[in-house]
């Protein structure tokens, strides 16, 4: 049966939406997002975004499937287009610019913005070994810019969930890093018990800097919003940036903060439609 599809991007980190709000398990398995994500014999995708019913009294719930057909957490970029996909279902009859979606992340609040885009509440960053997880120090310490070795060379890295896990890499030049080679050895160290996304930044100024990622599950991407809020969190905990800046992606900027008034961290961006169709 043909599966009607609505295309979205975040600064091209883009997105098969389904409407699944008359089920409460995705219509589709993660095979066939696998065969849907692919760029030549499918639609083309990083993901596949399902918009299901609410649970616990939240409006709607998202569940991901990446290109390789693995489950995450949350998606940052994905959040955004879903609040927009969500927008446009519900057209004429929608109440409020604002959504509490329940994620396997905890509860996101997307706000569809009056200048068409989308600020996100992705709640509280967790910063203990245990809640990444990594094996890279104790469980109840923070893993604060701690060595590791990939590719023959020792890195150091500094690791944050948004839900998702993610290790930050601070370097001269984000332009030299060799992505497809490292970025894998990253994702599948044994230091990452749930794999992990990978962000290597470039600081440019207390309130700037320039990011590259290899994303767990879906490889080399054009932006990923939790890895830059992951990334804001860590240049704040080693003393690199403010807690309010522009994280700048191969596929745009990113605004990212990290309240020192309730510890949530705050993403703004677009949320663009491509087209629709059936697969
Ligand atoms: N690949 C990620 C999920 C998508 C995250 C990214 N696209 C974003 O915008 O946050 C993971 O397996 O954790």
């Amino acid at each position: 049966m043909a599966i009607e599809f609505t295309k979205y991007h975040g600064l091209g980190n883009d997105f098969i939406l389904v409407d699944n709000r008359s089920t409460s398990t995705p219509v589709i398995t993660p095979e066939k997002a696998i065969a849907m994500c692919d760029r030549h014999f499918g639609i083309g995708a990083d993901g596949v975004i399902f918009a299901l019913p609410g649970e616990n009294d939240t409006d709607y719930t998202m569940r991901i499937f990446n290109s390789d057909g693995s489950e995450p957490e949350m998606c940052g970029n994905g959040i955004r287009c879903l609040a927009a996909f969500l927008a446009d279902l519900e057209g004429t009859s929608r109440k409020s610019d604002k959504y509490s979606i329940h994620t396997l992340a905890g509860v996101m609040r997307p706000q569809l913005t009056f200048d068409g885009e989308v600020k996100v509440d992705m709640g509280e960053p967790r910063l203990l070994a245990g809640e990444i997880p990594t094996t890279l120090c104790p469980p109840d310490q923070k893993a604060v810019e701690q060595p590791i070795e990939v590719a023959g060379k020792t890195w150091e890295v500094t690791c944050v969930s948004m839900g998702n896990p993610h290790c930050i890499t601070f370097v001269d030049d984000v332009a030299a890093i060799k992505l497809a080679e490292i970025g894998p050895q990253f994702e599948n160290h044994p230091a990452f018990p749930q794999k992990i996304n990978t962000e290597f930044i470039q600081v440019i100024s207390r309130d700037r800097m320039k990011m590259r990622v290899w994303e767990r599950g879906a490889g080399i991407t054009l932006a990923c919003g939790t890895g830059a809020c992951a990334a804001l969190v860590a240049a704040v905990l080693t003393g690199r940036c403010d807690r309010i800046a522009t994280v700048e992606l191969p596929g745009g900027p990113l605004e990212i903060e990290w309240s020192d008034i309730d510890q949530r961290v705050y993403m703004t961006g677009p949320a663009e439609r491509v087209f629709t169709g059936k697969f």
